[in-house]
């Protein structure tokens, strides 16, 4: 059975995630998404479950940093779940004007800021470590209410003060499980390839790597800069494109970047949402092998 390490404590939304990632694995809570991480790397869990990006607030910036450093780590799958929280709050509190203080993760927070500021205008938001730690806290008196995922209910033994609380309705989050590097999963054709570049810092050195893509006729999902840490104003620059490096062209692309500069794959799997890869005209796995056949024609002598 897999050890799945998870960004808990119990009854987070990455859990939830981690159970459809990987229904028969032993899973196991992480504090934060580095021990989560670290887990895998030191041999302790096979893969571990964590947040990446939510359609709201954005990257999950420990997730980035963490991949970004330390021995590498491979995406081998991912899910995308709809993020709508309840708020919980002890169950002898007697009335919400008692409410002093919200605590959450701080994307969970971001994503229920109008909502707090119309029901709750007179409380302060205490960032947790999770929407579950922070349940945890609220139990223990820490905090008066706590912004979780739907499910935090049934663990925790706290009043539901309001459900379906999102302040953009159909919010996700995507989340992925990392392995160490090893045998990827195949191409299916509604792939994400992610991987992150340390561009140069002089000009037009980003612009040079995403001329790379565009002339492949490969299409971002995402594009996210996190500073290196070491030098002021120094960039990694952390790239989700479609499609899967088994595919010639994403193989070439990713040929032509690493010529270009440092990079590290962090993974090729399906697509949770299943969205086939647009592919440009020209730009098919077929032309990019016809291409490559011709050269070695030519090399051989058999084709001008
Ligand atoms: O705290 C949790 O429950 C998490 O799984 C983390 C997390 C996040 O990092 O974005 C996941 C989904 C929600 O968007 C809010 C918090």
């Amino acid at each position: 059975m897999s050890r799945i390490a998870y960004f808990g404590p119990r009854g987070t939304f990455t859990e939830q995630a981690a159970r459809r990632l990987a229904p028969d694995g032993a899973l196991t809570p992480a504090e934060t998404i580095l021990a989560a991480l670290a887990a895998v790397r030191e041999g302790a869990a096979d893969a571990a479950c964590v947040p990446v990006e939510n359609s709201v607030e954005g990257p999950v910036t420990a997730t980035l940093d963490g991949l970004a450093e330390g021995p590498p780590l491979v995406a081998v799958a991912e899910e995308l779940l709809p993020v709508h929280f309840s708020v919980l709050v002890r169950s002898d509190l007697a009335d919400t004007a008692e409410i002093r203080t919200v605590a959450s993760h701080p994307h969970a927070l971001a994503q229920v800021r109008q909502w707090l500021a119309a029901r709750l205008p007179n409380a302060r938001h205490v960032a947790a470590s999770s929407t579950a730690a922070a349940a945890v806290a609220v139990q223990r008196g820490e905090y008066d209410a706590a912004v979780t995922a739907p499910v935090a209910a049934e663990h925790y033994p706290l009043r539901e003060l309001a459900t379906e609380v999102a302040d953009v309705p159909d919010a996700r989050t995507r989340f992925v499980l990392l392995r160490p590097p090893g045998e990827l999963p195949a191409p299916t054709g509604a792939d994400r390839t992610s991987l992150v570049a340390a561009a140069a810092n002089r000009t037009g050195a980003l612009a040079e790597l995403l001329t790379e893509l565009a002339g492949r006729g490969i299409n971002l999902t995402r594009l996210d800069a996190r500073p290196t840490k070491g030098n002021f104003g120094e960039y990694r620059f952390f790239i989700d494109i479609e499609g899967h490096v088994a595919e010639p062209r994403i193989g070439d692309a990713l040929a032509a970047l690493r010529r270009r500069c440092d990079v590290r794959f962090l993974g090729s799997h399906p697509r949770a949402d299943g969205v086939p890869a647009t592919i440009q005209p020209g730009a098919e796995n077929e032309a990019f092998e016809r291409a490559t056949n011709w050269v070695a024609a030519v090399r051989a002598g058999t084709l001008a």
